[in-house]
């Protein structure tokens, strides 16, 4: 089955000007070498990997001992969460009545883990567009029950990347889902770093508990951080040393912020002991509160566009 997707995934882009198929460990690799910006993608979790436009580097972070592993999210890029996201037990009653139940359910659900296909590639001299979709398979209907077809979009330039997640309700009813673009960023230094759009923002701050907090000015990085900002935010503005960000978002109404910082970062997976000191999350997310209620026959598109400043 894998070596037969991987063989029309390599015959796909055979022909194609830009990209090439590329084998990172156990995973095929999508490489976009377009004169304007490099990128990288993986089928697996749908998950793009780097963008960087020409002269630049990457507007993502990967973890530098990332591993290509079959059924591992690799900690980096942009992981897609859903149809719920964090822990199943954290989601609203609506959110987990479609989890199977006496099931193991993964954090932030099962679209960042399972197999997506390439179904549409355009490319021309502004911009790559690429389609991704994640097909039915037993093993999802063993832990949710809900009825959506569910597609990943970039729109890559040479100076902006942008992601969307669209979500079909195929079913007869109402479809109750949480979800995350959970976009890895990269900085050169976390106490130089800070985050502006948020300020008056109403926040859960699940480090104290899920106590409700109201932001106040810029989120800046003292500690531990790992909130759900309520409300929609765009642009948010990320200040590093390196670049000023601006993260453009589309059917939002909540933003996670996370930094595992020093104790955290030993118990992570594919993480440096460092690496808190150069990344941060900023998550483009519909959470918490913030769940999305899908009429039947609807699409509802979550969307990611960054730029800078
Ligand atoms: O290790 P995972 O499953 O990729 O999750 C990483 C982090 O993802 C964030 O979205 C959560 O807010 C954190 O609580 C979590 O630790």
């Amino acid at each position: 089955m894998r070596q037969h997707q991987n063989r029309s995934l390599k015959e796909r882009l055979s022909n194609s000007a830009f990209c090439h198929f590329e084998q990172r460990g156990e995973l095929p690799c999508i490489v976009v070498q377009h004169p304007g910006f490099t990128a990288s993608l993986l089928p697996q979790g749908a998950q793009l990997l780097s963008f960087c436009p020409s002269g630049d580097t990457s507007w993502i972070w990967l973890s530098p001992t990332a591993e290509y592993q079959q059924g591992t999210s690799l900690r980096g890029g942009i992981p897609v969460c859903w149809p719920w996201f964090g822990n199943a037990d954290k989601n609203s009653p609506e959110v987990q009545a479609a989890m199977a139940e006496g099931q193991p359910l993964p954090a932030h659900g099962f679209a960042r883990t399972n197999r997506w296909t390439l179904t549409r590639l355009y490319e021309a001299a502004d911009r790559v567009e690429i389609d991704m979709s994640l097909p039915q398979s037993h093993h999802i209907q063993s832990v949710w029950q809900g009825d959506a077809e569910l597609t990943a979009r970039w729109i890559l330039t040479p100076t902006s990347m942008e992601m969307q997640l669209i979500t079909t309700n195929t079913g007869q009813s109402t479809l109750a889902f949480s979800q995350a673009l959970h976009t890895y960023l990269p900085t050169t230094d976390i106490n130089a770093t800070r985050i502006g759009g948020l300020s008056g923002h109403p926040y859960i701050d699940t480090m104290t508990g899920w106590q409700r907090k109201q932001q106040q000015g810029d989120v800046v990085f003292q500690g531990e951080t790992d909130r759900i900002y309520l409300q929609q935010a765009s642009p948010l503005r990320l200040v590093t040393p390196q670049r000023t960000l601006l993260i453009h978002s589309r059917g939002s109404r909540s933003t996670v912020v996370w930094n595992p910082w020093i104790t955290k970062a030993q118990r992570l997976s594919q993480f440096e002991d460092n690496a808190w000191q150069t990344m941060l999350c900023i998550e483009t997310a519909n959470a918490a509160d913030d769940w999305v209620n899908l009429a039947a026959g609807a699409n509802h598109c979550l969307s990611l566009r960054l730029t800078v400043e």
